[in-house]
């Protein structure tokens, strides 16, 4: 199929469209996992999420992808629990988000290790709060370590190691944990480009081993489509729901693949037409109405997200 829309891409027929490249969601079988239901949240008079509505189903692989602001953040934190929406629901399992717990597990841009604990006492402590025993903690931290290609490096401390290795050991720790879901919040955008292309080569690997349910949050449009079976794209302005669209194409998948390539262009093109929509709609409009009256004060900006329901 996508090798098919890629010999389309060069060829005279109508331009494709997103939707041509990024196949329409299938009717999928059996509750999710995951149910957003039109969730809006307001910081003060801010509306950082209006009427969002997503669902992730067992095992799915789903990214959150949008420019500064769009509200990816707050609406992982939603389903982490540590922010109550000012509207709408959250369930996991068919049972409503009420606040943090062990089943969703987050993880940061920044690894938050204990610095004082090495490598492997860091799974293990993590490990060992969670009421595994002794022997059992022990014999996870091995085996994730391993994983994550960080064996030989059991013993050293945080600080002794690249920002790389940290995160490695920050997504062996979440995955020896066994959540049923995990919530990455632009979990490799302070790495540089080459360390970053081996963390998604890892990630990769991992997920097709494991099959987690993954929420991943990105400002990376070629991230979010070279590692989620969905990309959710979001607008700012208010923080909305803009295309949630299912990826096929084959994993691992490659970076420079020309479908992916034009697939990222193209929603690009969409989050720009989205931009200046939302500009054109807070912009001071320039209509005689507008100009400034005989006090010379300019009407205030119309501040669109104020008052929009929730
Ligand atoms: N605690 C807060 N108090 C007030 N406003 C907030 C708070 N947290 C976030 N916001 C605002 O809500 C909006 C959405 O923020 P959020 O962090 O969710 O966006 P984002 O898409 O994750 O952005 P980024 O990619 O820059 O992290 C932004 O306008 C932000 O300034």
């Amino acid at each position: 199929m996508w090798r098919e829309l890629v010999a389309r891409l060069g060829s005279r027929r109508r331009p494709l469209a997103v939707r041509d490249l990024l196949i329409p969601r299938r009717a999928r079988l059996g509750p999710p996992k995951i149910d957003v239901s039109r969730v809006g949240h307001r910081f003060a008079n801010l509306v950082a999420l209006q009427d969002v509505n997503v669902s992730v189903h067992p095992g799915e692989f789903v990214c959150l992808v949008g420019p500064s602001g769009c509200g990816k953040t707050t609406l992982l934190y939603a389903l982490a629990g540590h922010i109550s929406p000012s509207g709408g629901h959250i369930s996991v399992d068919g049972v409503q988000v009420r606040g943090p717990g062990p089943d969703r597990l987050l993880v940061f841009q920044e690894p938050a290790l204990f610095p004082w604990l090495t490598v492997r006492q860091n799974l293990v402590f993590a490990l060992r709060a969670r009421g595994r025993s002794r022997g059992d903690a022990d014999e996870r931290a091995r085996a994730y370590v391993r994983l994550v290609h960080l064996e030989g490096f059991e013993e050293t401390l945080p600080h002794q190691l690249s920002g790389g290795m940290r995160m490695r050991v920050q997504l062996a720790r979440a995955l020896a944990m066994d959540p049923a879901v995990l919530l990455m919040d632009e979990p490799f955008a302070a790495l540089d480009a080459q360390t970053r292309s081996h963390m998604h080569e890892l990630l990769q690997r991992i997920w097709l081993r494991d099959r987690k349910t993954v929420v991943f949050v990105t400002h990376d449009v070629r991230e979010a489509l070279l590692l989620g079976d969905r990309v959710v794209v979001m607008a700012a302005r208010p923080g909305r729901v803009l295309q949630d669209l299912e990826v096929h194409l084959p994993r691992p998948r490659d970076p420079d693949d020309p479908a992916l390539v034009e697939m990222s262009r193209r929603i690009r093109d969409e989050l720009r037409r989205a931009e200046e929509a939302g500009e054109a709609r807070t912009a001071p409009a320039e209509a005689p109405d507008a100009r400034p009256g005989p006090d010379g004060d300019l009407p205030p900006r119309p501040a669109a997200p104020v008052g929009a329901p929730l």
